[in-house]
């Protein structure tokens, strides 16, 4: 059976047209399920499909500091784990004078997925804050970065066919 929206079971039904005042709410809501017991700095994070559904997501800390999850990315796999693959907006909630905006390796995780994404971020004053993937993240390492030069297309059309060789002396 060809898998669709409406037959998988786990799927939230789209919401679509949510506006970012509905975004930036569900981002708070989430917020409050944030594990942050070290940092004290809790975040809500919503992601937002193309097809108008929305996932969100916490900062899940640990005592192995470092095994913290940003609320960005535990948003982005909730919604990667549903099957979703194509992004639209990803709108954060944090309480800092200043809107917050994801971090590095958030960044660069957000990148592989969804590009030149557009992030609202918000605080409990109402100051929000607003930028492109791509303006956070210029010359981002990505897929393209990892093909060697003989293999880049312009190169490809240039290189002779192989010469066929013997292994025998
Ligand atoms: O955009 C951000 C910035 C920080 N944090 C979390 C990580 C850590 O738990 C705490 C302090 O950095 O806030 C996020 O979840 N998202
Ligand atoms: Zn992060």
């Amino acid at each position: 059976m060809t898998e669709s929206a409406t037959t998988d079971p786990v799927k939230p039904e789209p919401k679509t047209n949510l506006s970012d005042a509905a975004l930036i709410a569900a981002a708070q809501a989430a917020r409050r399920h944030a594990h942050a017991p070290y940092s004290k700095f809790s975040v809500g994070a919503v992601i937002q499909t193309r097809d108008g559904r929305f996932y969100t997501g916490c900062n899940i800390e640990n005592a192995s500091f470092g095994l913290t999850v940003c609320a960005e990315r535990v948003a982005l796999f909730k919604a990667l784990s549903e099957g979703e693959r194509a992004f639209r907006a990803v709108v954060i909630a944090a309480d800092a004078a200043t809107p917050t905006p994801p971090c590095g390796a958030c960044r660069q995780v957000l990148w592989e997925f969804c590009g030149d994404i557009r992030i609202v971020s918000t605080n409990p004053q109402g100051v929000t804050g607003e930028w492109s993937l791509a303006a956070l993240l210029p010359a981002a390492f990505d897929d393209q970065n990892l093909k060697p030069l003989d293999q880049t297309p312009a190169q490809a059309a240039e290189t002779p066919a192989p010469q066929s060789t013997s292994t025998q002396s």
